[in-house]
């Protein structure tokens, strides 16, 4: 079967940057332009050239994309010619291969946003996008509001679309700008479209996720005919956001119907690059990644309950929709509370802790996380931790030092010029073999910053290992999650630290207590007792 081609129009760095709390810069959307390239989307909007510095700063020295860079702007206004629109002129002025403007198509909005006749808005349509042709761009309508339009007057809303297409856009686009309508009406709507004489093959559809259905409604417009869809990556856009291609890219080309009858320009390698990707687009925007994003998230292939373990051991494909391998993701079998005794042989493997099947130390393991679990500690966040735990189980645990005590100041003072600091000290007092270690560390930046108890701690430990300084030297510590669980007089503190060292690898443990600081003091010896069972370390 002839598999018919799907364009995939990308809108992260227009719409995505309508996210609230979005704000790439020209370097950051050269970036992300590369990596969509990369990808294989057919169009790239880089975003509104003359609107804001930044947008005209890309356009500026906007990088050669083998996708169709496009610039976006709106229709021209009422009352002037397209050729002395300052708006149009602007988006003009960027130089793109292609533009896509948005215009009205609900009367509504041509009333009360634009207050002109629905004649003129007509005019306004064919105008502009006339004088693109004319230009030697591509030209592209995006149609807003069009679904509540339609609902209006569809013989409007239609009217709209056909006039773009007659004055020689090569598309039309079908936007739910407000995100209120659901997908079953997005089918309908569609297949009216394409009856009334707008082809399939020229008519894209825009989603936004307000009722959670973004994703579901691009693909009823496809299953109506519809042949392009924007989206942008991870769902970004404006209020809650667009369509994500994150999720669209792999459900086209790994689920039916779509698989066998659409093609799109993303190849099997590019499919593998997408968690990658939509990771390095999270660590630009500086946010942690959703989790249980699909497809790319950490939980998406993550079998935490100990039947779905069981089984996937067996066979990966019992619980998993698709191979995570097929997105660059990974499958993970944390241990938890929800785990049996196949979470368990898994995660020991990884670990390289080889146990036989009946050793009865893997049913006391087990016993003491769930206990622990209830005491508030958490291992499916903190593998590290779980390793030295089922070590001690095992009677495999090495005896690298005592904490003989600790203590730590925290002291808000006026400094000499009368500015109000706080200054953390830690003092910590370690046995190694038979020698006695005490050390002393404040906590202070290179500007006299503090930098806080735990972190005053940290260095107190981390100044004098004696036999062991040289390996926690290329330690550091990486991010700090505190957490209350219980309430009231049961309420407890339960820290995570993840670390890191020099050779790349990064560990997470967990400490539980009352107190903040014993918590945080807790998963920072853990980190640093794993550190030494990694690098193969002899006790002293
Ligand atoms: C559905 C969407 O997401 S479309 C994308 C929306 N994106 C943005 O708005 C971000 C970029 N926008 C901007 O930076 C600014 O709004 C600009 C530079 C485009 C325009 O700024 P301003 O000239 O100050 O106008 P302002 O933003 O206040 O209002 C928009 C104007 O465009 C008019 N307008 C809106 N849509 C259209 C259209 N499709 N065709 C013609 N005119 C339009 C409005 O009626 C309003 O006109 P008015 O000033 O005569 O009332
Ligand atoms: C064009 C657009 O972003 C919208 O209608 O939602």
């Amino acid at each position: 079967m002839t598999r018919q081609r799907l364009y995939l129009y990308d809108t992260t760095l227009r719409d995505g940057q309508q996210t609230q709390g979005v704000q790439f810069s020209a370097a950051e959307k050269t970036e992300i332009a590369l990596m969509l390239d990369a990808l294989g989307v057919d169009h790239i909007e880089g975003g509104w050239p003359g609107a804001n510095p930044t947008d005209s700063e890309f356009f500026a020295a906007a990088p050669a994309t083998r996708a169709t860079m496009t610039a976006f702007g709106m229709t021209k206004r009422a009352g002037r010619s397209a050729e002395n629109d300052e708006v149009l002129a602007g988006v003009l002025n960027a130089g793109t291969p292609a533009v896509c403007l948005v215009g009205k198509t609900h009367p509504f909005h041509v009333h009360e946003a634009l207050g002109i006749s629905l004649e003129e808005n007509l005019d306004n349509i064919r105008a502009s996008v006339a004088h693109l042709v004319a230009e030697g761009r591509e030209a592209l309508f995006d149609a807003e509001h069009f679904f509540d339009g339609y609902a209006e007057n569809p013989d409007y809303a239609v009217l709209c679309l056909k006039t773009a297409l007659e004055a020689g856009a090569t598309w039309v686009i079908l936007c739910d700008t407000n995100g209120g309508t659901l997908p079953a009406e997005v089918g309908r709507v569609t297949r009216a479209v394409i009856v009334a004489g707008i082809p399939g093959a020229r008519l894209g559809i825009h989603t936004h996720d307000d009722t959670g259905n973004a994703v579901a409604c691009a693909l009823a417009a496809i299953d109506a005919g519809a042949r392009q869809i924007q989206g942008t990556l991870n769902g970004l856009g404006e209020r809650c956001g667009n369509a994500s291609l994150t999720t669209l890219i792999p459900t086209l080309m790994l689920k039916e119907p779509y698989r066998s009858t659409l093609e799109i320009g993303v190849t099997a390698q590019g499919l593998s690059q997408i968690t990658r990707i939509s990771r390095r687009l999270d660590e630009i925007l500086n946010r942690p990644p959703l989790r249980a994003a699909p497809y790319a998230g950490s939980s998406a292939f993550a079998h935490k309950a100990g039947l779905h373990a069981s089984a996937i051991l067996k066979n990966p494909a019992t619980y998993e929709h698709v191979d995570p391998a097929l997105v660059g993701n990974q499958r993970i079998i944390p241990m938890s509370n929800q785990a049996g005794q196949s979470n368990l042989r898994a995660r020991l493997a990884e670990a390289g802790i080889e146990v036989c099947r009946d050793d009865p130390a893997l049913a006391r393991i087990l016993d003491l996380v769930k206990l622990r679990e209830d005491q508030g500690y958490a291992y499916d966040g903190a593998q590290a931790s779980f390793e030295l735990l089922a070590l001690g189980e095992l009677g495999r645990m090495q005896h690298f030092f005592d904490v003989e005590r600790y203590r730590v100041t925290v002291e808000r003072r006026k400094n000499a010029i009368g500015r109000r600091i706080s200054v953390s000290e830690a003092v910590v007092v370690v046995r190694i073999g038979g020698e006695r270690m005490l050390s002393v560390s404040e906590s202070v930046d290179e500007q006299g910053e503090d930098l806080g108890p735990v972190n005053a701690l940290w260095r107190a430990l981390a100044k004098d290992l004696g036999p062991y300084q040289a390996n926690i030297s290329d330690m550091h510590l990486v991010d700090f999650r505190v957490r209350i669980t219980g309430s009231g007089v049961d309420a407890t503190t339960r820290v995570i630290i993840e670390s890191a060292d020099g050779q790349g690898r990064r560990w997470a443990t967990v400490g539980v207590s009352p107190n903040i600081v014993d918590a945080s003091f807790e998963a920072l010896v853990e980190a640093i007792r794993w550190k030494l069972i990694r690098d193969g370390v002899k006790p002293a």
